[in-house]
C-alpha cells in the first residue's frame, strides 16, 4: 500500500509542481474534490483525476473531445455514473472504468485493459493523449486513431543500476532529453501502451484512421528542440522560412515593393525568419527586444491583458527601423492583437512601410481538438481577404505562406505522414462530427466575453467540453512540460521507474 500511495502522490506532484505557484494550492484541493481548479482555465493539460471504481487509478490528458453530450447521456442513462466536473479527463476515466467492468473480473490483466481501451476508442470523439496509472498494476498510455496531439515515450536504464528501465510519457521529446532519457518513440495512432513490472505491451487498439498530427504543433506551439512524429520542429520552421521567402518575394514584386531589413517577432518565428533572410538576400536583424520575464500572449485572457503584455514584452528598437520599409516575420496571426501593437510600434519609431509575413495561412477556423483558438468571430482573418487583414492591423501589406507549402514544410521531413489536422485553415475535421450546433457551444464558451462572465462565477464553469483548452505556458514555465507526464511507480517523482 506504501507503494501505491507514493506512486499516486508522486503524479500528482509531478503535474502539480508544474502550476504556476499561485494555482498550486488550489488544485491540490481539486485534485481531492475533482473539480478544475482556476489556474487551470486554458490549459488542454487535465490535472489527474481519480476514482476507485472498479480499481484505483489517474489519468491526465491533452486534446478535447467532441462528442460529450453523447458520452454524458450513455454515462448516465446507461453507465449509470455520476460525472462531477466538465472535464473530458473524468469522462474518459468513466468510460474507461464502464469499460473494465463489464468483463466482471475481479482481477483485470493486460488483455482486458487493451479491450477496454479499444472500446473507449470505438465511443469517443475528438483528440485525446492520455496517460493513465493503475494502481498496482502500471502505466497506461494511449493516443487518438488520428493521432492528432502528439504523445511519446522515452526510457533509460533504471538509475541506481539492475536490468530494469525507467519509462516516461510526454507531448514533447524535449521533456525526455531534458529528464536524461535518452531514448525516445512516439506512441502510435490508436495505439495502447502498457508499462508494468514485466515490462512493455503496446497493441494497436483501433481500427486504422487517418494519421493527421495538429500541424500547429510545428507552427506555433512545440519547442524548436523537439523531434515531434518523426520531424524536428526546429527543421519544419526552417523550412517555413524557405518557403516563405518565395512567397513574400512573388508578392513583393507583384506589388513592386522592396524591402530593407527582416524583424522576426520573438521567440516563435526567429528560427523560420532567420532562414527567409538568407533566402533573399536580405539582412536580419532583432528589432524587437524581448522582456524575458513576460511569457507567451496568445494564450493569456482577456484582449486587454494580450494587449498590455504585448507592449510590455516588445520594445522596438528605432535603429532597426527608422526610414526603412520592414518585414516583420510572424509564425501566425490569429486575434491580430500582436501584430497590431508592433506594427504601431514599428510606425512610431519611424519605419516607414511595415509589411507582414506569416509563416501560417490565415487562421479562419475554430480548433476544436485542444487549442483554445479564439470564437471565430475574434479571429482577424475571419471573413477578412489579405488586404482586409491589413487594414485591421494596420500594415502596408499582408504575406501568408500558402497551405501546401507549409504542408510540405514539415512532411518532407517525415512523408509517411501523408496528413495533418489544419482545420484552423480549412475549416476540415479529421474526425467529422462537428457540427454547427457544436461551433456555436464552442464559441459560447470561448469567446471573451463569456471568459469574463465567467470569471465573475468561477472559471470553472468554462472547463472541458471543448473550452478553454490551451497548453498551459506560464512565464518560467516551458510550455512542452505542461504535458510532460512519467508513472512512477517506485522510483524517484518523475521517473517512472517499474
Ligand atoms: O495574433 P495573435 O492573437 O496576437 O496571436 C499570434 C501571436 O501569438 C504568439 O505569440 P506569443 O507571444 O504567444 O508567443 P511566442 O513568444 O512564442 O512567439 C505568436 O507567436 C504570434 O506572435
Amino acid at each position: 500500500m506504501q507503494l501505491l500511495r507514493s506512486a499516486k502522490a508522486s503524479l500528482f506532484s509531478s503535474i502539480a509542481d508544474k502550476m504556476p505557484a499561485e494555482s498550486s494550492p488550489a488544485a491540490r484541493r481539486d485534485a481531492s474534490t475533482n473539480a478544475r481548479p482556476t489556474g487551470w482555465l486554458g490549459t488542454s493539460l487535465t490535472p489527474p483525476l481519480l476514482p476507485d471504481s472498479p480499481a484505483e487509478w489517474v489519468l491526465a490528458t491533452n486534446g478535447n473531445l467532441i462528442n460529450t453530450a453523447n458520452l454524458l447521456h450513455m454515462m448516465d442513462a446507461v453507465a449509470h455514473r455520476h460525472i462531477n466536473t466538465t472535464s473530458d479527463s473524468e469522462l474518459l476515466l468513466n468510460i474507461f472504468a464502464d469499460n473494465l467492468q463489464k468483463t466482471g473480473k475481479f482481477r483485470i490483466n493486460e488483455e482486458d485493459i487493451f479491450t477496454a481501451v479499444g472500446g473507449l476508442m470505438q465511443q469517443v470523439k475528438g483528440a485525446y493523449a492520455c496517460v493513465a496509472m493503475l494502481a498496482g498494476f502500471g502505466i497506461i498510455a494511449f493516443r487518438d486513431p488520428n493521432g492528432i496531439r502528439p504523445l511519446g515515450m522515452g526510457w533509460r536504464k533504471a538509475l541506481g543500476g539492475g536490468a530494469g528501465k525507467d519509462w516516461l510519457f510526454a507531448s514533447e521529446s524535449v521533456v525526455a532529453d531534458a529528464s536524461g532519457f535518452g531514448d525516445w518513440e512516439d506512441v502510435r495512432p490508436g495505439e495502447a501502451i502498457i508499462i508494468t513490472r514485466n515490462g512493455v505491451t503496446r497493441r494497436q487498439v483501433s481500427a486504422p484512421a487517418t494519421f493527421a498530427p495538429d500541424i500547429f504543433e510545428y507552427v506555433y506551439f512545440a519547442r524548436p528542440d523537439s523531434v515531434l512524429d518523426g520531424v524536428s520542429v526546429y527543421r519544419s520552421r526552417m523550412a517555413m522560412g524557405d518557403a516563405l521567402a518565395d512567397e513574400v518575394k512573388r508578392v513583393l514584386d507583384e506589388h513592386k515593393l522592396s524591402v530593407d531589413v527582416v524583424i522576426p517577432v520573438p521567440d516563435t518565428s526567429r528560427v523560420a525568419a532567420l532562414n527567409l533572410a538568407q533566402k533573399l538576400q536580405l539582412p536580419y536583424r532583432e528589432g524587437f527586444i524581448k522582456n524575458r520575464y513576460v511569457g507567451r500572449t496568445f494564450i493569456m485572457p482577456g484582449q486587454q491583458m494580450r494587449r498590455k503584455n504585448v507592449r510590455k514584452k516588445l520594445n522596438a528598437m528605432a535603429l532597426e527601423f527608422s526610414g526603412k520599409n520592414v518585414l516583420i516575420v510572424d509564425d501566425s496571426i490569429v486575434r491580430g492583437t500582436t501584430s497590431k501593437e508592433i506594427i504601431q510600434m514599428a510606425k512610431d519609431v519611424g519605419a516607414k512601410k511595415v509589411i507582414v509575413a506569416s509563416c501560417a495561412p490565415p487562421i479562419r477556423h475554430v480548433n476544436v481538438y485542444g487549442i483554445d483558438m479564439p470564437s471565430r468571430v475574434e479571429l482577424v482573418a475571419h471573413n477578412r481577404t489579405p488586404e482586409e487583414i491589413a487594414e485591421a492591423i494596420g500594415a502596408d501589406l499582408v504575406i501568408f505562406q500558402t497551405l501546401p507549402d507549409l504542408v510540405a514544410s514539415v512532411r518532407q521531413f517525415n512523408p509517411a505522414l501523408e496528413a495533418f489536422d489544419c482545420s484552423v485553415f480549412t475549416g476540415e475535421y479529421v474526425t467529422g462530427g462537428v457540427d454547427e450546433a457544436y461551433f456555436n457551444s464552442l464559441e459560447d464558451l470561448r469567446s471573451d466575453n463569456m471568459k469574463r462572465q465567467a470569471e465573475g462565477g468561477g472559471l470553472g464553469a468554462l472547463e472541458g467540453k471543448g473550452g478553454g483548452a490551451v497548453k498551459h505556458d506560464q512565464p518560467g514555465e516551458s510550455k512542452e512540460m505542461a504535458m510532460g507526464c512519467s508513472g512512477p511507480m517506485n522510483g524517484p517523482p518523475g521517473s517512472g521507474r517499474l
